[in-house]
């Protein structure tokens, strides 16, 4: 099912993106790796050798993301999936004592903008383009995976701007998947727990290790294969439509 596949991976040069965008070429697929220029996208495409193709994208921008359509119609022909895993963590509380200050509305206005309505934008550039395939024997054109986190529904001390960012991607789930069920193609979001990706690494070591110890089992960090073999699973899987999915190991974030 998987020969011949046309995925399109954001932030797929790096962490939970990059990991996808193996998954999908060992499993005979093609990609497109969409990632911000001054990502390591265009070596890790190198990398890959075949099959693979990066393209430059900020995506918040409408006409970043419409040229990487059309490098995916250029190069491939088609597109069959989009996985959207391009984010930032952002971290600060909705008050500084401290310092007397304010949480800086301009850092709230871009965890927002990248985690959301990035997502939103290259989810609603793609659907047309998904839309445009012969539908399978079940009628469906194509699959769409968003990528959350449980910090949508555990949001923890100095992420309200991640957390709403993350709990935007999960309510529109449901409501996009209801808006393009006609047309076969499915919509299905992730919320990673933790897991060891660049992202993640920025901790210290110590710090890691003491986030490890959260998680009830298995008590570590996730890979992110994991994560590929989950977004495989939702391809696979015609049934999956229009929910999130934790994928935390039981975790659940403390204050
Ligand atoms: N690592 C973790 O524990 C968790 C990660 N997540 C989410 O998973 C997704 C992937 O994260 P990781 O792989 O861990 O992080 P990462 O930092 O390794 O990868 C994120 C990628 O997104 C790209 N990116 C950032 N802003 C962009 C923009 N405006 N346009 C295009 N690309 C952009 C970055 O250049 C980077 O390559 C993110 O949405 C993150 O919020 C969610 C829960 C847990
Ligand atoms: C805010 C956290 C946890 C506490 C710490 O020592 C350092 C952090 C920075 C990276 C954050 C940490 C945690 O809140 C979980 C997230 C937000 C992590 C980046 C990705 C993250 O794993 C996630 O999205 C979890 O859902």
């Amino acid at each position: 099912m998987f020969k011949g596949l046309v995925g399109l991976v954001t932030g797929g040069a790096s962490g939970l993106g990059r990991a996808t965008v193996e998954q999908l070429l060992k499993q005979g697929g093609r990609v497109v790796i969409c990632d911000l220029p001054s990502s390591p996208g265009q070596e890790t495409a190198k990398q890959l050798k075949e099959n693979v193709a990066f393209v430059p994208v900020d995506v918040t921008s409408e006409k970043d993301v419409k040229n990487a359509l059309q490098t995916t119609i250029d190069k491939f022909g088609r597109l069959d999936v989009v996985v959207n895993c391009a984010g930032i963590a952002t971290a600060s509380r909705v008050y500084n004592f401290k310092k007397d200050q304010p949480f800086d509305l301009k850092s709230f206005q871009k965890t927002i903008e990248v985690n959301l309505i990035g997502t939103f934008n290259v989810i609603r550039l793609s659907a047309g383009l998904i839309g445009k395939n012969a539908p399978d024997a079940d009628g469906q054109r194509g699959v769409i995976v968003n990528t959350a986190s449980v910090a949508a529904f555990d949001g923890q001390i100095g992420q309200a701007a991640y957390s709403a960012s993350k709990a935007g991607v999960v309510g529109m789930t449901l409501p996009i998947a209801r808006d393009l069920a006609k047309q076969g193609i499915r919509v299905v979001t992730i919320a990673p727990g933790l897991f060891r990706t660049p992202m993640m690494e920025q901790l210290p070591e110590p710090a890691i290790k003491s986030l490890e110890a959260t998680v009830p089992f298995p008590p570590r960090l996730g890979h992110p294969q994991e994560f590929a073999l989950l977004v495989q699973s939702i391809i696979q899987n015609p049934m999956l439509n229009g929910e999130t999915i934790r994928l935390d190991g039981s975790l659940r974030m403390q204050p």
